[in-house]
């Protein structure tokens, strides 16, 4: 299945399969504030309930967030207090994340069509586990993958880290004769989760939007025939990374004894809007020539933005709200990133593959061209800690 051993990958490293996983159960959003006080014995705190279930009414059509493995926790532990120990979750967690990525990874193998025994690379992300072997090598022995695969660890990275598996990836694949880099995020949020605070409610804002959920690709270059049932789906046609300036305690997460402690600033979505044009626009600038020809050649530097299609973290309802006016962009354009926060929540490092997944198959569904909404250019935006923000040029190829 992979491109010829010995023969050098020239071409752009593309994404050949995509697959998710999310947690059997789920939860319904509606009574989540009523559980999620009464399990942490917080019933008492009236004003932040109601501040809690204002939050968590994430979009006007939810009515499930997936967030059961790390409730089944809390069911079990009959406890979740603000400040509760975190041996349990740490064990559940340590446990769910290479499981409900071997799930995922499962699905991206059979979108490629490829055998688990072609994969050469491996590059796992996760925030939400820690321990040694770690992930990357329970999956390598979930999958049977060959002892040989090259492993690469990207831990704590929070959720910008979907596009950093995607930047390395593609630097592999296209520097590797024949390599097939599976690229695996899977987040379990059990040590994230704990009791309300009234004195930390950047805090209280993640419990009501994080969930479960896992999220695989398979990058390669040089497909092989098509015959032989490989194809490209999205070139990775550039990669960028860049820190915003002055927004260090932004996002903050810190392992402590208690588990997980994060913290997310009432400034992140003006943040990350005030500053989306400017690194758009240099994502832009530094991708390669012969995309630049397909955004449009005679004006690459003003490229029709609403002409693209945008694969974002879905961070935040408000987020993707000032992203898309910043931008520019028409209502429609956010809709997988709105679709995945309704169905799922924020997913950290996988929700970027788990939107690129929900529009292709929307597009598959309504049958246009390409998996990209139709279109050939497209852009993928993932941030995190730092603020770190991953922008990555992608084009839709052809859907067969
Ligand atoms: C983990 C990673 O690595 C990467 C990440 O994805 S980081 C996560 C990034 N996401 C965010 O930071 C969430 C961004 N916020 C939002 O999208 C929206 O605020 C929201 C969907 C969570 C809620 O929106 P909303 O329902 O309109 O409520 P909103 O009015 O904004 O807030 C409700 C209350 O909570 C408060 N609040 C909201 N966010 C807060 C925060 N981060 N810190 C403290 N208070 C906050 C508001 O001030 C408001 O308080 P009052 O009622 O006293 O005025």
């Amino acid at each position: 299945m992979a491109a010829e051993n010995g023969h050098r990958g020239s071409g752009i490293a593309a994404i050949m399969g995509i697959g998710k996983a999310v947690p059997a159960h789920v939860f319904p959003q509606k009574s989540f504030p009523d559980y999620y006080f009464d399990i942490s014995n917080s019933s008492h705190m009236v004003d932040l309930k109601a501040k809690f279930t204002k939050i968590s009414a994430i979009e006007e059509l939810l009515s499930l967030a997936v967030l059961s493995l790390s409730l089944l926790i809390t069911i079990t532990q009959a406890k979740c207090a603000y400040r509760s120990a975190s041996g349990k979750n740490m064990e559940l967690a340590n446990h769910g994340v290479p499981r409900l990525g071997a799930e995922a990874a499962r699905a991206a193998i059979a979108d490629w069509g490829g055998r688990a025994s072609d994969i050469t690379h491996l590059v796992f992300v996760t925030s939400t586990s820690g321990c040694l072997p770690g992930a990357d090598f329970e999956l390598l022995v979930l999958l049977g993958l060959p002892p040989s695969t090259k492993r690469a660890m990207v831990y704590q990275a929070g959720c910008y880290g979907g596009g950093t598996a995607l930047r390395l990836a593609k630097d592999l694949a296209e520097n590797s004769p024949g390599a097939r880099v599976l690229v695996v995020c899977s987040e379990v949020i059990a040590l994230v989760l704990r009791g309300p605070s009234e004195s930390h409610v950047g805090n209280l804002v993640g419990q009501a939007i994080f969930g479960d959920a896992a999220g695989a690709v398979v990058v390669g270059s040089c497909p092989a025939a098509a015959a032989a049932g490989e194809r490209a789906m999205f070139e990775i046609v550039s990669a960028s990374q860049e820190v915003v300036p002055g927004t260090r305690d932004a996002v903050v997460s810190e392992l402590r004894e208690e588990g997980i402690v994060f913290t997310l600033h009432r400034d992140v979505p003006r943040q990350i809007g005030d500053s989306i044009g400017r690194l758009v626009e240099r994502a832009l600038l530094a991708q390669q020539q012969p995309a630049n020809a397909a955004i449009g050649a005679a004006d690459a530097a003003a490229p029709d933005l609403n002409g693209m299609f945008w694969v974002v973290h879905a961070g935040g309802r408000e987020i993707l709200d000032r992203m898309e006016s910043k931008l520019g962009l028409g209502k429609e354009k956010l809709e997988a990133s709105r679709a995945v926060m309704a169905q799922y929540g924020n997913t950290r490092s996988s929700c970027v593959v788990l939107v690129m997944e929900e529009m292709r198959r929307r597009s598959e569904e309504r049958g246009l061209r390409t998996a990209g909404e139709g279109l050939d250019m497209g852009m993928l935006v993932g941030f995190g800690p730092g603020l770190t923000v991953e922008t990555i040029v992608l084009r839709a190829l052809p859907i067969n």
